[in-house]
């Protein structure tokens, strides 16, 4: 089954979160987060507008406003709600909607996706690396989308029928929709306007989709969807749900709520583009809560350099006054996510030492 395998109270009853969730079962130890290093305050909702701007994309080549809000949103939180990004209401809802029927087919048909044990695409919970990782309430089908030869076709679901050709709709927009961004951050810095894009590898970045699913779970107050994390992308974007919230940033040691804005996608910074910044653009801790009542659901794509691509700070964002603060590093994504099951930062490991 595809499932976690659970042992719950020494005997071996074996179940799949999903099991749980339907049964309303009390997770086990496992699932229980214990006394997190990160974050000791809750958020304050009113504040959450200012601390996650709305940003109007169309608006970045022509407006030094807006170019502003940018850079101070990144140089902040490193999370903002993104509009005027080109995508109407009823084509982001139909990613939603293929993303739903996927998740409401039988176990078995989703098991034909399944992941499987040592590789990281395809259907299933994450994959178990630690054994201080403790276990996230949620099920990802996570899909290579670009370079296209490095798509795993075997594993794009072709039930619902219009879920392949509506994926690749969906990357290839906001793909577009990445560059324009890594292309203003460079303007928002004054240096050449492909410093990151090129890094990135231009068109030929590696492009990934994880269709993230939390079900419903009986301790909300002890288990969590996602646990707090930094992503390894250069940038995520993220299709949240319209009907559950669930995501939150950490800024100043608070849990910021991030809201669900119809229409707007959430743009989170990564790790690759904190150290392509010189640590000027902050990359978000995050975690995602769980619910009771419902489902939810969220689309989120990364992109990242190809793993063999040697990234680092841009040179001409490293002085005297501020120094080179993280050292070149290759195939990043492994470091991120090693660090990330044993609750450690990994961006701390790439950390050139202060003089
Ligand atoms: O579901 C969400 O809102 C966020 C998921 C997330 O942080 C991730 O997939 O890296
Ligand atoms: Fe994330």
């Amino acid at each position: 089954m595809v499932g976690n395998v659970v042992v719950s109270g020494g005997n071996s009853a074996r179940k799949s979160v999903q099991e749980m969730s339907m049964d309303g079962d009390e997770p086990p130890p496992q699932f229980v987060v214990k006394q997190h290093p990160f974050g000791s305050k809750q958020c304050d909702s009113s504040s959450a507008s200012t601390i996650i701007p709305i940003i109007d994309v169309s608006l970045l080549l022509s407006s030094e406003h807006e170019l502003l809000k940018l850079r101070s949103a990144l140089a902040s939180s490193g999370c903002f709600l993104a509009v005027g990004h080109g995508m109407s209401s009823s084509f982001l809802e139909k990613v939603r909607e293929v993303a739903k029927q996927f998740y409401s087919l039988p176990v078995e048909e989703k098991e034909k996706y399944g992941r499987a044990p040592d590789e990281s695409e395809g259907y299933g919970p994450d994959k178990i690396v630690s054994e201080k990782q403790v276990q996230d309430w949620s099920y990802r089908l996570t899909l290579r989308v670009f370079p296209t030869h490095k798509r795993r076709l075997a594993l794009w679901p072709e039930n619902p029928a219009d879920f392949r050709e509506t994926l690749e709709e969906y990357s290839i927009k906001t793909r577009a929709m990445m560059e324009q961004l890594l292309r203003s951050m460079a303007r928002s810095l004054n240096v050449e306007e492909d410093s990151f894009w090129k890094q990135f590898g231009g068109e030929s970045a590696m492009l990934q989709a994880r269709f993230n699913f939390y079900p419903r779970c009986s301790r909300p107050d002890m288990v969590l969807g996602v646990k707090p994390h930094t992503d390894r992308s250069g940038i995520t974007v993220l299709l949240q749900d319209t009907q559950v919230e669930g995501l939150q940033v950490l800024v100043h040691d608070t849990w910021i709520n991030v809201p669900s804005i119809p229409d707007a996608l959430v743009v989170n910074l990564g790790d690759q583009m904190q150290i392509m910044s010189n640590g000027i653009f902050k990359s978000p801790m995050h975690r995602v809560l769980t619910n009771k009542e419902k489902l939810r659901m969220s689309v989120a794509v990364f992109n990242e350099p190809d793993p063999e691509v040697e990234i680092g700070p841009v040179e001409a964002l490293i002085d005297e006054t501020r120094p080179r603060m993280y050292r070149n590093v290759k195939n990043y994504g492994i470091i991120n996510y090693q660090c990330y099951q044993e609750g450690k930062v990994a961006l701390e490991t790439v950390r050139v030492a202060p003089n």
